[in-house]
């Protein structure tokens, strides 16, 4: 049957009309994710950079982190990307020479120089932070402390970087900045965030506890929700939107090898014709020791026995049982003025939640074997107690490559990391697995440095920054997936309510 001529020119309408809108909604559907892609396309990376010198009391590291400029005030975006060991003692060790505390820090800072872009060095901060070393050189000597510390002044302003200060840090500091580290990397800032605050009974992450053993102090920092009951172990954070209450203490002279010095000095009255039995070295294990500069440390002084022979012909005998009680000896558990305290009248709220223990504690039970998070605390006193047995040619033979000032000190190390451990700080059995043996946390050193800088350069903010709860890629990938969903929704119903003419022959 012929149809009508109107008809027929209505139908090619409809027919063009519906190519028209077709091909603008193939149009829309392309042009909505060339969009989405164009604006997603990574941008030029904007990287900064920082530095920051840990001048420990035994040696000096320079570190170097970098992070995305754009996402500064997230969490756990600063990254190691360098640790340069300064050769040498730490710079407390130079102060009857400080200008060569300076000079000892400029290979690594040259290295540096090669490891920044040359346009970003101007923009890029340079902090110096010393520690204990330091602390106890200006309880000895004011005036050599200054002097070392502008001697690496000197050195650190005559490089293209952004020189920001070299200071003597203090143990609370050091406590607090070595929490703030483990804590950002291990990502514990950021649980309160996004979408997991709204599930029910959804529990933030924990913060870890921080153990740090240097070479002449000792940090505990955890978050604690007992009171509290000295004012200089208590510290208040706000951060990423969240406040924490933590107790710190730094233990100066408790750091490991202040620790055997105490420990030496405690035991010369034993000694006979200068020969010093030492059960906390290897047997076979022989090292002389000048009385005079064990007792130049302001932490010794005290126990100087003036009859002490100028000389001490230490030798190891290997005996973990004796060692433990010789180290047990410079823990004073006597007096407590607190409703509970360490050691040394010391305040200190019962252990709560994980701890991370890092620098020294890590390097000893590395070295031991015993980082294993499954060991239990019999099993690690067994295996020093084993290592202390070893004559000491048996474990040089077995490590060659490791500098003897280590090897020769890991029976004593083990025996004083268990003993401050549970004598000192009261982790037991029962708790021991809570501890983790942590050297690197995702690339990045676990020690004080990275906190200070995030602290200096403002990076951990103290409310939450708004962010949207979608990313802008899913924001912009469910905004075209719904535009579609609607204009399908919207065209079955045009079709299924207002049959257009030109379609009602082929569905009859
Ligand atoms: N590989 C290692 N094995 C054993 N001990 C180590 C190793 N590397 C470093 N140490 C020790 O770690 C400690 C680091 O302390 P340091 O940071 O210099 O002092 P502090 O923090 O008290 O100022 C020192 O006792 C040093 O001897
Ligand atoms: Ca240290």
């Amino acid at each position: 049957m012929d149809e009508p001529k109107a008809a027929k020119q209505k139908k090619t309408w409809h027919k063009k009309v519906i190519i028209f809108l077709g091909a603008l909604f193939v149009l829309g559907v392309i042009s909505l994710v060339a969009i989405a892609v164009v604006q997603n396309k990574p941008l030029p990376k904007n990287i900064k950079y920082g530095i920051v010198l840990d001048a420990g009391s035994s040696h000096t590291s320079v570190y170097i982190y970098e992070w995305p400029a754009e996402k500064e005030n997230d969490t756990g975006v600063v990254q190691q990307i360098n640790e340069c060991k300064v050769e040498g003692n730490g710079i407390s060790s130079y102060g009857h020479e400080p200008l060569k505390a300076g000079l000892s820090l400029q290979k690594c800072m040259n290295k540096a120089r090669q490891v920044i872009p040359e346009k970003q060095q101007r923009e890029t901060p340079v902090y110096l932070g010393a520690t204990a070393g330091m602390r106890l050189l200006r309880l000895t000597n004011a005036t050599m402390a200054e002097e070392v510390l502008s001697s690496v002044e000197n050195t650190l302003r005559s490089f293209p970087f952004d020189f920001q200060g070299a200071r003597i840090i203090t143990g609370q500091e050091e406590g607090a900045y070595g929490w703030i580290t483990i804590n950002y990397l291990l990502g514990n800032f950021i649980q309160d965030s996004g979408w997991f605050k709204y599930i029910p009974n959804f529990k933030p992450t924990e913060t870890s506890g921080a153990l740090d053993l240097g070479g002449a102090s000792t940090q505990i920092t955890f978050e604690s929700k007992r009171e509290i009951e000295s004012q200089e172990n208590s510290l208040h954070f706000r951060l990423y939107g969240k406040s924490y209450d933590i107790y710190t203490h730094s233990f100066l002279c408790y750091g490991k090898d202040q620790a055997l010095r105490l420990q030496i000095a405690n035991s010369i009255k034993d000694a006979t014709d200068s020969i010093l039995l030492d059960p906390c070295f290897n047997s076979g294990y022989r090292r002389n020791a000048s009385t005079n500069d064990l007792y130049s440390s302001p932490c010794i002084s005290k126990l100087r026995i003036p009859t002490a022979p100028s000389t001490l012909d230490i030798r190891g005998t290997g005996n973990y049982q004796l060692c433990k009680r010789n180290v047990q000896a410079i823990f004073n558990r006597t007096h407590c003025t607190y409703s509970h305290c360490s050691f040394n009248g010391v305040f200190q709220p019962s252990l709560d939640g994980t701890f991370g223990a890092f620098s020294a504690y890590y390097f000893v039970m590395n070295f031991l074997n015993l980082t294993n998070e499954q060991m239990s605390l019999d099993k690690v006193k067994e295996t020093v107690e084993r290592h202390c047995s070893r004559p000491w040619d048996e474990v040089k033979k077995d490590f060659p490559k490791i500098k003897e000032k280590y090897l020769s000190e890991y029976c004593f190390s083990g025996t004083y990391i268990l003993n401050l451990l549970e004598y000192g700080y009261g982790f037991s059995s029962e708790n021991w697995n809570d501890i983790r043996f942590l050297g690197k946390i995702k690339d990045s050193d676990a020690g004080w440095t990275l906190g200070y800088m995030l602290n200096l350069t403002n990076m951990i903010p103290a409310e939450l920054p708004y962010s949207p709860p979608l990313s802008h890629a899913g924001y912009t990938g469910l905004m075209v997936f719904f535009s579609i969903l609607l204009v399908c929704i919207i065209l079955t119903c045009w079709l299924s309510f207002r049959k257009p003419k030109c379609l009602h022959k082929g569905i009859i």
